[in-house]
């Protein structure tokens, strides 16, 4: 029998109600943690309840914070955490950039309201406590688990926006078969960055993206606007059109740097085109997010803006997490 935390933020799993002021995050966490058998001993409490949607930077530090005080609870063998499903990855990524325990992390939601027909929340609550139980689990880092399959949060991303299933991505260490986790992978990991301090609420790091016609306009106003980084999510490998790898080149030499992401789902950028084209961006001084999709590059980003400003080293401590 282990001994499990579940922290509880809100999300579907915690709402209900389909009036006209639309559904609501409402049920505590000791709610949700009494359906539980009693396979492990579990211990609840709220951290807060709300949508996903509705989280801000502050919010992810104090979540960071609270889980790193209960893992370092020698009583405490894992962490579960219900969270809203939009925004999961973004948490997790956090989460998994700064855990220094072997103990999992686990996050878990629902696509079901609780007071749907069929909810989703038990049952991903019942597997995710399973797998933040399980030992061979040690040392994988932060994991999200939903509909029987259990993943890393470095990767992952909400890929549908209805299915029972809805993430894809990061490295499938498990799945859940009846009342078993089987184990299919140990990730590797990189070293633990510190948490996050109070400077990171404060961080602003746009996304701009790429399409046909878009201009760096947007690029440029977010930089005036006061952002401390911006993430470009660029065409396919990494592209984006006119104008854009002359803004790269201004905004980096003014000290503020710009990460190449991609908003294709899957894939790493790799510079290669000319004429505007990544191989330009990047002689332009932008930073490759490799394979990390704009919003988890977003957070990596301000994670280390909030710990250093320093915007010449910030190149190196990207690509050294990234
Ligand atoms: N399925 C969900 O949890 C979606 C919800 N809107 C949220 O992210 O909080």
């Amino acid at each position: 029998m282990a001994s499990i935390r579940i922290l509880g933020t809100g999300g579907t799993i915690a709402s209900r109600g389909q009036g006209v002021s639309g559904a609501i995050a409402s049920d505590s966490t000791d709610s949700l943690a009494a359906a539980l058998s009693d396979a492990h001993h579990i211990t609840s409490r709220d951290l807060l309840t709300v949508g996903s949607y509705c989280l801000d930077l502050r919010d992810l530090r104090i979540i960071a914070e609270e889980v790193a005080a209960e893992l370092a609870e020698p009583d405490v063998d894992g962490v579960v955490i219900t969270h809203g499903t939009d925004t999961m990855e973004e948490t997790a990524f956090l989460l998994d950039l700064v855990h220094t325990s072997l103990k999992p992390v686990v996050l878990t939601g629902a696509q079901q309201l609780a007071d749907s027909d069929s909810p989703d929340g038990p049952r991903n609550l019942t597997e995710a406590v399973m797998a933040a139980a399980d030992k061979r689990l040690q040392g994988a880092g932060v994991l999200i688990s939903f509909a029987g399959s259990v993943r890393t949060a470095r990767g992952a991303r909400k890929a549908h926006t209805t299915a029972a299933s809805p993430f894809a991505g990061g490295v499938e260490v498990g799945h859940l078969a009846g009342d078993d986790v089987v184990v299919t992978a140990a990730p590797s990991r990189l070293p633990p960055l510190p948490l996050p301090t109070e400077a990171f609420d404060d961080v602003q790091v746009e996304i701009i993206t790429a399409y046909p016609g878009a201009t760096p306009e947007l690029l440029r106003h977010a930089a005036a606007a006061g952002a401390g980084a911006l993430v470009l999510a660029g065409t396919g490998i990494g592209n984006a059109g006119a104008g854009f790898a002359d803004a790269v080149a201004d905004l980096t030499a003014a000290g503020v740097p710009v990460i190449l992401s991609s908003r294709t789902p899957w894939g790493p950028v790799v510079p290669t085109y000319g004429n505007g084209g990544g191989k330009d961006l990047v002689r332009a001084g932008a930073v490759i997010a490799r394979d990390l999709n704009p919003f988890q590059s977003r957070i990596l980003a301000a994670l280390l803006l909030a710990a250093d400003p320093d915007p010449t080293t910030f190149p190196h401590r990207f690509a050294a997490h990234s």
